[in-house]
């Protein structure tokens, strides 16, 4: 056999000899091969975590490969969870993710490390490695420690929310008519873009000020790389974790990404520069300083108050891509409910008039509307962003049966809780009043309302990393239904799609749904006149 001629995919037989030269130039595709698979199985074993082979697995990865536990593990996460529960009912498990093998923990046990100092959420970004790929640095400041991004979502945000209804109103009233028009005759439309646009017009009324909030560049970076950064997640899920930073470049998404970053920082300079200057001059004549009361501005006061650094755009691109698509969902979730269940949206309507009437557009308005809050928890509970919450390990942790995870595992805890019949009545009911009627039980005011996490209900996650921009996007949801349900009738578009979306543990609204709607002719209350 001439060996420099073969083009076989076949090793040498022993008859041929054997000379390491010859297999490198000539059999080096079956070589590499023979490489990669050796490596990926080191891989897949050096990954596992020793201290945990003792747990039981639910999808363990092939002798040489992993490939199909990670595709059950992205096609039905769910399924994996409901047989992991029966099967393994009161200890921690195995699961084979596209981020390696995790421990899963049932939500019960939540309640006893949901504040350890040693488990992080934003910590898991960083395992991920996409926060290593140009363009997605917003993510990499998110996994860094102390981020600002939650200082201030804790911090300035919440203290906001008192003097922001009013203008959030204005703005959607502004953002609805742009989305859904002013006419009464019906027009189809898929409705996730609408809504996007509707809740990137609110939030970056607080985030950016009034006068980027009109900047239709501006608007278009922030939806465009949210969309794309959450599109090239899921593309890049798909590859092994050590090597996404070097194949990023096959995927469009990824570049478009990068593109967007770059625009952000063109569009937020000249915002920043003239601010600066506008300062300056006030402090050299001797004026008062002009006060910016917005995110652009307490970025600058948190980074001096604790001694870090600061990049106004990814500090921006990062509350956007947490705060976005997340608020975006539920609104759509919800909206998608009440269509299908008009008395309830009728008995939302209703509540908006009586409270509106007595209370005008203050946050107090937003506390009272009791059946708007139920409805969204109730939502919120049939479509969690995360069908199991995420944490990195960063110092040894000891789970509540004894079991030791070593610093650098994930756990992930089943959010099962939020429908089990022993916690909820008919969980697969959607129920408007569930947690309005939870909310009226002596003790369980509190529980009740949507932005009170626990054990039994997930949506903001629980513990010390609980959601800290919940109070916001709760009014911020508010007031955008407030105008949605006040002004326009709705209706499914026939035959539309309507099942969640669900990738691993993440889960979304459809991104295709279509609905029906129109400007009704007689409403109850004008709410843009309150
Ligand atoms: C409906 C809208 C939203 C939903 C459903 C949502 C949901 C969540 C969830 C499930 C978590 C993980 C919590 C955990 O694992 O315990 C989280 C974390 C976080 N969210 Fe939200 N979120 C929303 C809106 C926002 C907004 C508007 C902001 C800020 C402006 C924000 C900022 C954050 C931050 C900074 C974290 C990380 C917290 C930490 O690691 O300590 N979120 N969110």
């Amino acid at each position: 056999m001439n060996v420099t001629s073969s083009s076989t995919f076949g090793f040498p037989s022993l008859e041929e000899g054997w000379s390491p030269q010859g297999l490198m130039s000539v059999y080096s595709v079956p070589y590499l091969i023979g490489i990669v698979l050796v490596m990926s199985t080191t891989y897949v074993w050096s990954t596992s975590n020793a201290s945990l082979k003792k747990l039981p697995h639910v999808n363990p990865p092939d002798f040489f490969s992993n490939t199909k536990a990670r595709l059950q593990y992205r096609n039905s996460a769910n399924t994996l969870l409901q047989k992991a529960r029966k099967q393994y009912p009161n200890q921690p498990y195995r699961m084979t993710t596209d981020y390696g093998e995790v421990v899963m923990v049932q939500s019960e046990w939540f309640e006893e490390i949901r504040n350890s100092q040693h488990l992080s959420f934003l910590g898991t970004v960083p395992q991920e490695r996409i926060c290593e790929i140009p363009g997605f640095e917003p993510l990499a400041a998110l996994g860094e420690d102390g981020a600002l991004v939650q200082i201030i979502a804790r911090k300035q945000l919440t203290k906001m929310l008192n003097q922001v209804t009013a203008p959030l109103s204005q703005e959607t009233a502004f953002a609805a008519s742009i989305n859904l028009g002013e006419s009464g005759e019906w027009r189809e439309l898929v409705i996730m873009p609408a809504l996007r646009d509707i809740t990137a017009r609110m939030s970056s009324r607080v985030f950016v000020g009034e006068e980027l909030t009109r900047n239709d560049e501006w608007l278009s970076i922030l939806k465009n790389y949210t969309v794309d950064a959450f599109n090239a997640l899921n593309s890049l899920a798909k590859c092994p974790v050590y090597i996404r930073p070097y194949i990023y470049w096959l995927f469009p998404e990824c570049n478009r990404v990068r593109n967007y970053y770059g625009r952000a920082k063109e569009v937020l300079d000249p915002i920043m520069k003239k601010r600066d200057d506008m300062k300056r001059a006030a402090l050299e004549a001797g004026q008062p300083v002009p006060v910016f009361n917005d995110a652009l501005e307490w970025i600058v006061q948190e980074s001096k108050e604790h001694s870090c650094g600061y990049d106004t755009a990814t500090f921006q691109l990062i509350i956007s891509v947490v705060a976005l698509n997340t608020t975006t969902d539920l609104l759509q979730t919800v909206l998608i409910d009440l269509i299908q269940h008009p008395e309830a949206m009728q008995a939302i309507r209703d509540e908006i008039v009586e409270v509106l009437k007595v209370d005008g557009w203050k946050k107090s308005a937003l506390y009272n509307m009791k059946l708007l809050d139920s409805a969204l928890k109730e939502s919120q509970r049939l479509c969690p962003v995360f069908s199991a919450m995420r944490r990195a390990v960063e110092a040894d942790t000891v789970l509540p049966d004894g079991t030791r995870v070593k610093k650098g595992s994930r756990i992930h805890i089943d959010t099962h809780r939020m429908v089990d019949p022993e916690v909820y009545r008919n969980p697969e009911e959607w129920q408007c009043d569930r947690f309005s009627e939870m909310r009226s039980q002596p003790g369980k005011e509190h529980l009740g309302q949507l932005v009170t996490t626990s054990v039994d209900h997930f949506g903001f996650g629980h513990g010390s990393h609980a959601c800290p921009g919940r109070f916001f996007a709760a009014n911020e949801l508010k007031i955008a239904l407030c105008h949605l349900l006040m002004k326009y009738d709705w209706e499914l578009a026939p035959g539309t799609p309507l099942d969640i979306f669900r990738f691993g543990f993440t889960q979304r609204a459809n991104t295709a749904t279509k609905v029906r709607c129109r400007r009704r002719e007689s409403v109850e209350l004008d709410i843009d006149a309150i």
